[in-house]
């Protein structure tokens, strides 16, 4: 760790060592607390832009060149930034980050890394289809090691067989997953910067070349074509731009737990500062965020799960951040077994998927059912002239709970807690165990908390069923039989 923080000041980071230490943290690996009272908006450190690792920052795109870097597709996805994180590892000392790389994990308790017994575990979760294993094993064989093999100058072939293998691969990965922020292009180059870019030792190890202007007017420095047809390849707004995924030295030291942040990163023009956003007692702990994510994502992207207390309807421990997904299929399933479904069931699923684009619907902790559920239940229940007009009006049937579809909805909920492999007192007294090794406890509190959720949507189902049917018994008034509801109204002709 000292190390770390020895590399860090030598590349001008700055850290408040008199409020700030790092060290293990049971549980959590290694992590920052508070060495004294910290108060609200405390500078704790201060990380200069081009310290961030991009494709932006490093030297490899550059010395690749625009055209190879985009004909081997590394300007898409994580390819382009997990080469540059291999190669910058292979540079050694020559490499800026070489002191960062150096402190990295390389092992992981995602279930990237588990048996096929451990995920296992995972099955009926969000997590399962997920990982994504296979789609980045194709990106190593058909991006990255194309890309390597056709420049043995820049990856030498003793050096393929140590730096750049699937596992690494795997590793860096990995550590985006669990480590990246989202740096967006900046601004301002102060002349000395300017300089620096313009003059820029393009040899192996400079780090100091790829700082590039920012809009097309400025004068073209070498390797700002790259960051130019970035931009073509980003136009659309919701798609991140690969360039600005970045690993931010220190900033990725802080560990995260749901609703604890106290302190935040901030985007200065020549830096990144994180910020006390709480007072903070000496010996705490200094908390980011992730954002937030129920159990299914903390493990999937950062190997672990947050345990904190429930909230109503919901109780005991989990994350409130907790979802379940459930597919539309699966709703299919369930209209067609209660023999509800009216109509040919895939003329309107193929409209629904059409018209909403919706194939899963995600129940939250809250346990309400989702509007657009309740809204394709009623759909595939329509009789045939009202699924006519529904098509013609485009549409969709208002979501509201009735007598008729609760049962059904209420059975789909039943089929959903069916997909996992054990059931909710199996999965208590497993978490009751010692002896549970840890990807398993984690994937445990996985599928508990979202059969948590089912549960609770199952009972809060059967409240609302209770409470209609002592609607129903009692006796109506004149104005609501006349449809109005509204007494003393006269219904509008
Ligand atoms: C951004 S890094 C934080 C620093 C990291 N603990 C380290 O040792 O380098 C994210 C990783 O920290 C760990 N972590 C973060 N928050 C945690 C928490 N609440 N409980 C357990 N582990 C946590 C997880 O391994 C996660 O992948």
């Amino acid at each position: 760790m000292d190390d770390f923080v020895g590399w860090f000041q030598s590349q001008n980071g700055v850290l408040d060592t008199t409020v700030m230490g790092l060290g293990d943290i049971p549980g959590h690996g290694r992590g920052a607390y508070a060495l004294t009272d910290i108060p609200e908006g405390h500078t704790l450190f201060t990380i200069p832009r081009n310290l961030t690792l991009s494709t932006r920052t490093s030297s490899l795109p550059k010395l690749l060149g625009k055209q190879a870097w985009k004909e081997f597709k590394l300007h898409v996805g994580w390819a382009g930034l997990i080469l540059c994180m291999m190669w910058e590892e292979e540079q050694g000392e020559k490499s800026r980050w070489s002191g960062y790389l150096a402190d990295l994990p390389s092992t992981f308790d995602t279930p990237m890394f588990w048996t096929s017994e451990e995920l296992k575990e995972l099955q009926g979760t969000a997590v399962v289809d997920k990982i994504g294993r296979d789609d980045a094993e194709r990106d190593y064989r058909e991006k990255l090691m194309p890309a390597a093999l056709s420049r043995p100058d820049l990856f030498p072939s003793e050096k393929l067989l140590k730096y750049y293998t699937l596992e690494r691969y795997h590793v860096m990965g990995s550590r985006i997953l669990s480590r990246s922020f989202t740096v967006l292009k900046w601004n301002g180059m102060t002349e000395d910067e300017d300089a620096m870019v313009a003059d820029a030792d393009t040899s192996i190890g400079s780090g100091m070349d790829v700082d590039m202007p920012d809009t097309p007017d400025e004068p073209q420095l070498d390797g700002t074509e790259l960051q130019e047809d970035d931009d073509e390849e980003s136009e659309d707004e919701d798609m991140e731009d690969p360039g600005d995924v970045s690993m931010v030295p220190m900033a990725d030291m802080l560990n995260a737990r749901f609703e604890s942040e106290n302190a935040k990163l901030f985007y200065e023009e020549h830096e990144l500062k994180m910020i006390t956003t709480k007072a903070i007692k000496a010996g705490e702990q200094i908390w980011n965020t992730y954002g937030d994510p129920p159990n299914s994502d903390l493990l999937r992207r950062y190997g672990h799960v947050d345990l904190v207390p429930l909230r109503t309807p919901l109780s005991g421990m989990g994350n409130p951040a907790d979802v379940v997904e459930v597919r539309a299929d699966l709703v299919v399933t369930a209209v067609n077994g209660a023999g509800k479904a009216v109509g040919d069931s895939q003329e309107r699923v193929d409209w629904w998927l059409e018209f909403t684009d919706d194939d899963t619907f995600v129940i939250q902790s809250d346990c309400d059912v989702p509007d657009e559920l309740i809204s394709l239940v009623l759909l595939l229940m329509l009789p045939a002239a009202d699924w006519t007009k529904t098509q013609r009006k485009q549409k969709l049937p208002k979501a509201k709970l009735n007598l008729d579809i609760i049962p059904i909805i209420s059975s789909l909920i039943e089929r959903r807690l069916a997909e996992y492999p054990t059931s909710i007192q199996e999965d208590e007294t497993l978490l009751r165990s010692s002896s549970l090794s840890v990807n398993k406890r984690n994937a445990v509190i996985v599928r508990l908390g979202e059969k948590y959720i089912l549960a609770g949507t199952l009972a809060k189902l059967q409240v609302v069923a209770n409470a209609l049917r002592e609607v129903d018994k009692k006796p109506k008034r004149k104005a609501d039989s006349q449809g109005d509801g509204r007494k003393g109204k006269k219904t509008k002709s």
